[in-house]
């Protein structure tokens, strides 16, 4: 049976667009989206005039499946994620094993196929992640794997990342780059600067990840691969980005949320759920990561959705895992953050979290509210304020960075391919 949608406030991403309009579902596929449908013989919802929004991509996520199932596995993962509105995710191969050979997409596939969430995978650049020896990557490509990445670490072996780009070009894969020259981080903990030297930890400074952003683009142009930057966090990286996109080579970057509304400032406590890579950076390089994002330098806002167990991040500072985990809280952080304080648009926004990803990651048919796309949609109540607690977040970690913060915007529905994935229950939650 379909489903008719009435009262809704769609946004279109593409077209810049939010009217009222009712939209009718058939098949999974939306079939019609007009000022006024009327049916009798589908399921009818009525929002109320809340927002109708594609369902979020998020090309940035660590389901830690399998090796790490007790930070999260693939349902927790995809669970949170459908709580957090996204009705599609690339899951990171930072496992262990880690995928890089099929057999690990294989398990992927397998163990994702019933959930009602676009689950994209990714493999290894090199085996085990370690930088030395290509993975196998025909047969992650055959496998079904849409980019590839070493992710946590940088490929810093700059043969071998031509190589591995090479190959890329070839098999039309994506490169994602975790841009950080380990050599210059020297094993810092936090950004350095003012807060480093404050608290007497140590730095890590921005020149590890213009040096990394910088090789990459240089073996990007020599090899036509596409290079897509992982968490953007410096302003010297957005205009290293920029540079790239005026001569027209194929680079794409992404920021997350937490490094577009926090700095390095939060660590004064010494929070641990705020130790994350990149580090949080100055309000300057917050301001130029938000310009970029709003000039279209940044092309996309992927969580990097890091979980970690309490039992992990409770241990002093220098001894704490990096990551923050963040699918629930992005939506809502962002819409509180930046749109309500009118730093960015609903539709602009939203085109770095749902048509954007969809175009970089090749996905037909999403990203957007349109007559023959898939019915992947998320209902939002702007109006809904609710405080972050561990209690709210349905993923296994809770090492989120917002929690105590109340935040206005969250979604109350996730629908994926025309079923209900996703239905927040108010009951009980103030
Ligand atoms: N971002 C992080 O601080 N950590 C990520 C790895 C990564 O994204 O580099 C993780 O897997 O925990
Ligand atoms: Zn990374
Ligand atoms: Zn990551």
């Amino acid at each position: 049976m379909g489903m008719l949608i009435k009262n809704g406030n769609v946004v279109m991403v593409e077209d810049g667009k939010i009217s009222k309009m009712d939209v009718l579902i058939d098949k999974g596929i939306i079939a019609e989206i007009s000022p006024e449908i009327n049916r009798n013989d589908v399921e009818v919802i009525d929002i109320e005039e809340k927002f109708l929004i594609p369902g979020l991509i998020d090309m940035h996520v660590h389901f830690r499946d399998p090796g790490y199932t007790h930070k999260e596995d693939i349902h927790s993962g995809s669970k949170a994620a459908l709580a957090g509105g996204f009705t599609g995710v690339l899951m990171m191969p930072n496992t262990d094993p880690p995928p890089d050979n099929a057999t690990v997409v294989y398990y992927w596939k397998e163990k994702s196929k019933n959930i009602p969430l676009n689950i994209l995978f990714s493999g290894c650049i090199t085996k085990g992640r370690a930088g030395k020896e290509l993975s196998k990557l025909h047969e992650l490509k055959e496998a079904g794997v849409v980019a590839i990445t070493d992710d946590g670490n940088w490929v810093a072996n700059g043969a071998v990342f031509r190589h591995a780009m090479e190959y890329a070009a070839a098999l039309d894969l994506l490169v994602i780059t975790h841009a950080e020259e380990p050599t210059i981080a020297n094993r810092g903990v936090i950004n350095e600067g003012y807060w480093s030297t404050v608290l007497g930890l140590r730095g890590i400074p921005k020149a590890a990840e213009n040096v990394a952003i910088y090789r990459d683009i240089e073996i990007a142009k020599i090899t036509g691969a596409k290079l897509h930057v992982a968490h953007l966090s410096t302003a010297e990286g957005v205009r290293l980005v920029a540079a790239a996109k005026k001569l027209g080579l194929k680079v794409t970057a992404e920021v997350t949320p937490y490094h577009l509304v926090l700095t390095d400032e939060a660590l004064a406590g010494y929070d641990t759920n705020l130790k994350v890579n990149p580090p949080l950076r100055e309000a300057e390089e917050q301001k130029a990561l938000l310009k970029g994002l709003l000039e279209g330098v940044i092309d996309v806002i992927a969580t990097d959705h890091a979980p970690h167990a309490s039992y992990e991040k409770n241990v002093e500072f220098n001894d704490a895992p990096f990551g923050m985990e963040g699918l629930e809280t992005a939506f809502p952080v962002l819409y509180t953050e930046l749109v309500l304080t009118k730093k960015i648009t609903l539709e602009k926004l939203l085109l770095k979290m749902t048509v954007n990803p969809a175009k970089i990651l090749q996905l037909p048919k999403q990203g957007d509210i349109k007559k023959g796309n898939y019915a992947n949609l998320t209902i939002i109540d702007p109006k809904l304020t609710l405080k972050v607690s561990e209690e709210l977040l349905v993923g296994k970690s809770k090492n989120n960075p917002f929690l105590g913060k109340t935040l206005t915007g969250w979604p109350v529905m996730t629908i994926y391919q025309g079923i209900v994935a996703y239905q927040r229950l108010l009951k009980g939650v103030q």
